[in-house]
């Protein structure tokens, strides 16, 4: 199903693991996107992936422009050539280690971003942004499934600058209350287009749990640390709501129309999870009977920060974006 009129969508860091899938979705959905993104996480292939998967026709409404939201100049350059009737912001860093050892980079590249983002866009008076926020402003929730007008708070740099940037969103929509705002916060994504020809490829070794579980069944690494035991969940192990990126890319686009249909929508925020809790080991199992392949796992202490138990309530967005 075609939009009727074709809207003009910028999306930040479309490059990446998250952006990809959704601008397959937003360009078979009808939508002209232009991605700005400074492949600082992503590479150029993945672009030329998603050309290939929409084929030459829609491959025309794709414009990929290299810049770095931290230059304001780069992000002027786009606003004077063409008019954007909404942006979906995903450019930004996203490890948590890598946050505790050095949060000036985070800050600079996700704080500074987003603030020029914000900048440009109200000199261009576009005013319709979909943001990349996460179940990480729940921290440790007391309560599960977490809701979204659960108590925020962040426990590490990267978490930290997720917060601040919804509390500057709701700000500058409580001062100039045009601003049309919705914050997603993905749970954890996983999977990848069924085309296999696009999907998460972190470098190095990978901090998540389903890329890791992927690199043991290649036998990249041989073993999965599972880390904790002694939780006070069925099996011991810590529990996640695990989302399709699929899913999460088609709950951008009901975000979208959400911001295109409804002028009350102010700045409000989302779950978007399965609203299913699943266990570390219960994980492992179900990989193990997917591929018909032995994941080896070393039980280990928990990590630090980590909660024992996060999944979503996916009332909100149900109601709502209708979406599921
Ligand atoms: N993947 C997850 O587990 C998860 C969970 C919750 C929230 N998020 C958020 O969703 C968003 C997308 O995540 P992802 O998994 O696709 O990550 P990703 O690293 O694959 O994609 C982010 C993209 O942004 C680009 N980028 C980073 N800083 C930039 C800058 N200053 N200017 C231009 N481009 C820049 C990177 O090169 C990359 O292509 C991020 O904001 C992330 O924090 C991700
Ligand atoms: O090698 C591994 C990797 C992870 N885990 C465990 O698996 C679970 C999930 O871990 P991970 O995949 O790292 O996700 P989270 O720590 O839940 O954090 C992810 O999900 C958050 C949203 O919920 C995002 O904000 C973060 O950026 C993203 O990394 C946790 O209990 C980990 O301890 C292991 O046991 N072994």
């Amino acid at each position: 199903m075609g939009s009727s009129v074709e809207q003009n969508i910028l999306v930040t860091g479309g490059a990446g693991f998250i952006g990809t899938h959704t601008v397959v979705q937003l360009l078979k959905e009808g939508f002209k996107v232009s991605i700005i993104d400074n492949l600082d996480n992503s590479v150029i292939e993945a672009v030329d992936r998603v050309r290939e998967l929409v084929g030459p026709d829609l491959s025309k409404k794709l414009e990929f422009n290299l810049g770095d939201l931290r230059n304001k100049g780069d992000i002027e350059k786009l606003f004077s050539k063409q008019r954007f009737d909404a942006v979906i912001h995903f450019a930004g860093l996203k490890a948590v280690g890598e946050s505790v050892g050095n949060p000036r980079r985070y800050f600079d590249n996700n704080l500074v971003g987003t603030i020029n983002l914000y900048e440009t866009m109200a000199k261009y008076n576009c005013k319709m942004m979909v943001f990349s926020s996460s179940a990480t402003v729940y921290g440790q929730p007391e309560k599960i499934p977490c809701m979204e007008d659960f108590e925020l708070k962040a426990m590490n740099p990267y978490g930290r600058t997720k917060l601040f940037l919804e509390e500057i969103a709701r700000d500058i929509h409580g001062a100039e209350p045009e601003w049309r705002i919705v914050l997603l916060r993905y749970f954890n994504p996983v999977g990848a287009h069924e085309s296999g020809r696009i999907g998460e490829d972190p470098k190095g070794i990978p901090n998540n749990l389903m890329p890791y579980i992927q690199q043991v069944a290649v036998g990249r690494l041989p073993e999965l640390n599972v880390y904790g035991h002694d939780y006070p969940t069925e099996d011991g192990s810590a529990v996640r709501d695990y989302i399709h990126v699929m899913d999460l890319a088609d709950g951008h686009i009901a975000a979208l129309r959400k911001l295109f249909a409804d002028p009350k929508i102010g700045c409000t925020a989302y779950n978007l999870g399965t609203g299913r809790g699943t266990s570390v080991l219960e994980m492992v199992a179900a990989f193990e009977k997917a591929s018909g392949k032995k994941i080896p796992i070393k039980l280990c202490p928990r990590r630090s920060g980590d909660a024992t138990a996060v999944y979503a309530s996916t009332e909100r967005a149900e109601k709502e974006l209708g979406w599921k």
